[in-house]
């Protein structure tokens, strides 16, 4: 079912123009059987739908960090638009196919010593990003079983509803232990010496409220599942203890998903979120799409309204010599940490 006034709203304007290290290849293999059915660019994006249960899947796939370039955010935005041409589909899954990260939030190679005709383009394709998915037709189910810091924040707060992972001993791989993971979650840009961008901060304001927002915001705090579940950053925390799939939606997922899933993180955040997705699936779309324009076209208008101003003093802001030199020692600080692992 179209919405007019969301597509509207969203239409594209003329500015828009492996396996992770540390895991068995086969561990993701669900995830890569989902490419046989939609898969965009490089398949950076796997996606994969399901017209009976009226749900779809879109799992970004760059790793080692689904951190957002300008070719995952156009890859997002291409297998979204496909899904949302399918009339039977009402709901989807964003998912990761990494165990651990969601997403890592901006590449931030992309933001040293930029290229100035590919940082706007950059800028322009993560401002779509987030168009097309507050402003979609569909229901987005955010299933963040890992980290999801910054712009991996603004991902999950675009959608619809969000499901995290709350952590747990020995997530199973291929049958064998491994240490656990407690994922994080917020908008930590002044760690990084610079600030979340009007919209993105405002979107946070939206979600967990002023005073909570303001703070999170200076600090750049990243909660671990529990406190972002009490700050309504997330709407569902769950772990190995806390929650049992029905059959009936084992059955559902499984026929979703040729392959079986083997991390259980991944996998119970995925139960969970299809759930949810069916759930939002069987309510009337139009009654649906109506209520989420009540909370969400104004600020849309008025995103898409500054776009070019946001991007003339995102591009100037970042290229700021100090900006430069806080963002250089972010990812040198970033490659040692992973080098001592
Ligand atoms: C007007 C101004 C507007 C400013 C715009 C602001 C908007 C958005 C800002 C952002 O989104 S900036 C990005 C913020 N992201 C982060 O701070 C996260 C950084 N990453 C981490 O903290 C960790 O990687 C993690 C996500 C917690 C995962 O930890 P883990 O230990 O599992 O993995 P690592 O070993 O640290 O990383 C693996 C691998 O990925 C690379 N990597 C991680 N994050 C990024 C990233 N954001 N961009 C590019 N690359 C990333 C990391 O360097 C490792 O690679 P190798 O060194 O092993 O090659």
């Amino acid at each position: 079912m179209a919405a007019p006034l969301l597509s509207s709203l969203c239409c594209r304007h003329s500015l828009r123009h492996c396996s992770p290290r540390r895991f068995a290849r086969n561990d993701l293999s669900f995830f890569r059987s989902l490419s046989t059915s939609i898969s965009s660019e490089k398949s950076l994006v796997l996606s994969h739908v399901n017209e009976d249960a009226g749900v779809a899947i879109l799992a970004m796939n760059r790793p080692p960090a689904n951190s957002l370039s300008l070719e995952l955010n156009e890859a997002i935005c291409t297998s979204l638009k496909e899904i949302d041409t399918n009339p039977k589909i009402q709901s989807v899954i964003l998912a990761s196919t990494n165990p651990t990260i969601f997403s890592a939030g901006l590449d931030v190679t992309e933001l040293i010593s930029p290229d100035d005709q590919r940082l706007p383009k950059f800028w322009n394709s993560l401002q779509q990003v987030y168009i097309d998915l507050y402003g979609s037709r569909l229901a987005i189910i955010a299933a963040i079983q890992g980290h999801a810091p910054a712009a991996g924040c603004m991902l999950a707060m675009a959608c619809d509803y969000r499901i995290m992972y709350g952590g747990g001993e020995g997530s199973t791989v291929d049958g064998r232990k491994r240490k656990s993971h407690i994922p994080t979650i917020g908008l930590n840009e002044t760690q990084l010496g610079i600030a979340a961008p009007p919209w993105m901060g405002q979107l946070l304001v939206r979600t967990i409220g002023f005073r909570p927002a303001e703070r999170a915001l200076a600090l750049g705090t990243l909660f671990p599942p529990m406190e972002a579940l009490i700050e309504g950053l997330v709407d569902d925390v769950i772990t190995e203890e806390s929650f049992s799939p029905s059959a009936d939606t084992i059955h559902a997922l499984e026929k979703l998903l040729p392959d079986p899933i083997r991390n259980q993180a991944l996998s119970l955040v995925m139960q969970k979120a299809f759930q949810e997705a069916e759930l939002y699936a069987k309510i009337s779309p139009q009654a649906r799409v109506a209520s989420k324009l009540v909370t969400r076209s104004e600020s849309l208008k008025d995103m898409i309204a500054s776009r070019e101003a946001d991007t003339e003093y995102f591009c100037s802001f970042i290229c700021q010599d100090t900006v430069q030199k806080n963002l250089k020692k972010y990812v040198e600080a970033l490659k040692k940490k992973s080098k001592s692992k």
